[in-house]
């Protein structure tokens, strides 16, 4: 993940956007973050709140009136997308109707000026809007009516991406609005987004071509009347970093952050304009509006970068990545319950005594052929453990070996691990599979069978079961003994591994057949990292595995 910085950041900035018009405003914004707190609100004499103890949820609504994209990268359905995504409400004045995919733009069908103006009206008559983003705007009349509406009905505030030229390089509004852009809908705006190109031509074709160029146009197109300006530098040539600049009539700001390697791009301005108006929505300051919208932006390109969506050049983004992550439901990325048969616990206080950190151990247990890692850490802090667990999650993605973390999900969310061990007593499955998503693998330690089956409905992946044998390494321990695995494995509806006291001497008695078809392998500690040498330990216990565990993990061959 990368975030925008910024750079030369002024603090007089903030209190400049009149994001709170009205008291009335202000109130609708305490509300929104005190929904419980209605009868105090209408008490200050606001009759938009109900006087009793009702919670009524006052959504943040976002009115865009763009273009449609048929191959939803841009326009209407990115502007949807990115909202939804921020969650705010949409709602959608549509100026165009493009025959548009990931290749080009095949064809333009404009909106008659008067139902543009009809739809905005539908809208703002009933639902209305906090903020109003626009995006393709073909016409004169159109850009007209739309000047027209907002003199009736002021938002809150008006972000104009001055869309001219898709990503794809085809026009979807010609020089001639140029006019009228400038006279007459940017003087109202509070933010304008153009990126080089369109900067240029709001300028009159100066070339704007580094970030010296993109001050001097944000400047020039702020002398005609927008509040900010915010040059989008996604066209500045060369593979570094990011900058956009951001000019407020007072200063400069430069956004940087870091480029993404892919194609998918189609439809990142109208995305970007779309965030920062949903977090205007929501109540933001400009400034902290921006850096938001670009962080969501910057995490959906990076979420995006592996897609594979049509056979164009320019591929568009997952917006709703955090509902459905299309890079991780491909079959390799699932949870295979094979890999469980050589589960290598990590051990702090072990690996500190052999002088080795958790990420070299991690390589060491994978080498030697472990299937599964859980880093497990009781006593470091959390900046520590985050670190390590970052560095051991390198090392397991190079070998393609799933990693988990014990008990903290802070840490697991943080590092993006593959998943959570979970024990009784800490965090309930199903909150954790709430927060993880579908995805993630979550195991759980499990003594009886009816807590197997719970930690079952409740979500999670897999069972640990144990102590199979008396161990040191958890204290006040109940041993179940090969019994109480049996009985666990046999009560539970998803695959068991056996942990506590397994060594190579008794691994193979753990495994030995008949065993329930459902218990897949063996969790270890000591018998890995409790040694000298952890690639050999792990081998030794690898073999006694595959002896008795004849069909042993097609997809974690013994390195
Ligand atoms: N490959 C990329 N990696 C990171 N950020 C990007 C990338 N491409 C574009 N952006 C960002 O997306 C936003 C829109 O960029 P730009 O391409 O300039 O506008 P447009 O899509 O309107 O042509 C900008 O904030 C820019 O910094
Ligand atoms: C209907 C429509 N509106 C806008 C854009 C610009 O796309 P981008 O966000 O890449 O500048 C587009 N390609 N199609
Ligand atoms: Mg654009």
């Amino acid at each position: 993940m990368q975030g925008a910085n910024l750079v030369g950041f002024n603090t007089n900035f903030l209190p400049t956007f009149p994001i709170f018009k009205t008291t009335q405003h202000l109130f609708c914004h305490l509300k929104q973050a005190y929904p419980t707190a209605s009868s105090t609100f209408a008490s200050m004499g606001n009759d938009e709140f109900t006087t009793t103890t009702t919670t009524t949820v006052r959504v943040p609504r976002v009115l865009t009136v763009a273009g449609s994209d048929s191959g939803a990268g841009a326009g209407i359905q990115a502007d949807m997308k990115a909202c939804a995504a921020l969650g705010v409400y949409c709602t959608t004045v549509i100026t165009a109707v493009t025959a548009q995919n990931t290749a080009g733009v095949q064809g333009i069908h404009t909106v008659p000026a008067d139902f543009v103006e009809k739809q905005m009206l539908s809208v703002l008559t009933d639902i209305g809007a906090d903020v109003v983003k626009t995006g393709m705007l073909p016409t004169v009349d159109i850009i007209r009516s739309i000047c027209d509406v907002l003199k009736t009905y002021p938002v809150t505030a008006l972000v104009v991406d001055p869309v001219l030229v898709a990503t794809s390089g085809d026009e979807l509004a010609g020089p001639a609005v140029l006019d009228v852009l400038r006279e007459e809908l940017l003087p109202m705006a509070d933010l304008v987004t153009p990126n080089l190109p369109e900067a240029s031509a709001l300028i009159g074709g100066e070339n704007v071509v580094n970030i010296s160029d993109m001050r001097e146009a944000a400047q020039a197109i702020h002398a005609l009347g927008p509040r900010n300006v915010l040059v989008k530098g996604g066209h500045l040539p060369g593979t570094g970093g990011m900058v956009d600049v951001l000019y407020d009539g007072v200063d400069w700001h430069e956004l940087s952050g870091s480029r993404v390697e892919t194609h998918n791009t189609h439809g990142t301005g109208c995305t970007l304009a779309s965030a920062i108006a949903a977090e205007l929505a929501k109540g933001h300051p400009m400034l902290p509006a921006i850096l938001a919208a670009k962080q969501y932006l910057a995490d959906t390109l990076q979420q995006s970068a592996g897609l594979n969506i049509g056979r164009g050049a320019q591929g568009p983004l997952n917006h709703l990545y955090k509902l459905s992550n299309w890079g991780k439901t491909s079959t390799e990325r699932q949870f295979k319950p094979e890999a469980l048969l050589l589960y290598a616990v990590t051990d702090a206080a072990m690996n500190k005594r052999w002088g080795r950190s958790t990420a070299d151990a991690v390589r060491g247990a994978i080498e030697g052929g472990a299937t599964i890692i859980q880093i497990r850490e009781k006593e470091a802090e959390t900046g520590e453990f985050l670190r390590e667990a970052e560095a051991s999650l390198k090392v397991a993605r190079h070998y393609g070996i799933p990693l988990l973390i014990n008990d903290r999900i802070d840490i697991a969310m943080a590092c993006d691990a593959d998943g959570i061990h979970l024990g009784q007593s800490d965090l309930p499955v199903a909150q954790a599979r709430a927060l993880l998503g579908p995805e993630k693998i979550i195991g759980v330690s499990c003594k009886t069978p009816e807590q197997a089956e719970k930690a079952w409905k409740d979500g999670a992946d897999y069972i640990g079961s144990g102590g199979v044998y008396p161990t040191t390494t958890k204290k006040d321990n109940k041993t179940i003994g090969l019994d109480g695995l049996r009985e666990v494995c046999y009560g539970s509806p998803i695959p068991v591994v056996a942990i506590g006291g397994i060594s190579t001497s008794n691994a193979g008695q753990v495994m030995q057949e008949p065993r329930p078809q459902n218990l897949k392998g063996v969790a270890v500690v000591s018998a890995l990292f409790n040694q000298a040498d952890v690639v050999a330990s792990t081998q030794a216990l690898r073999s006694v595995l595959a002896r008795t565990v004849k069909k042993s993990s097609p997809v974690v061959p013994l390195l």
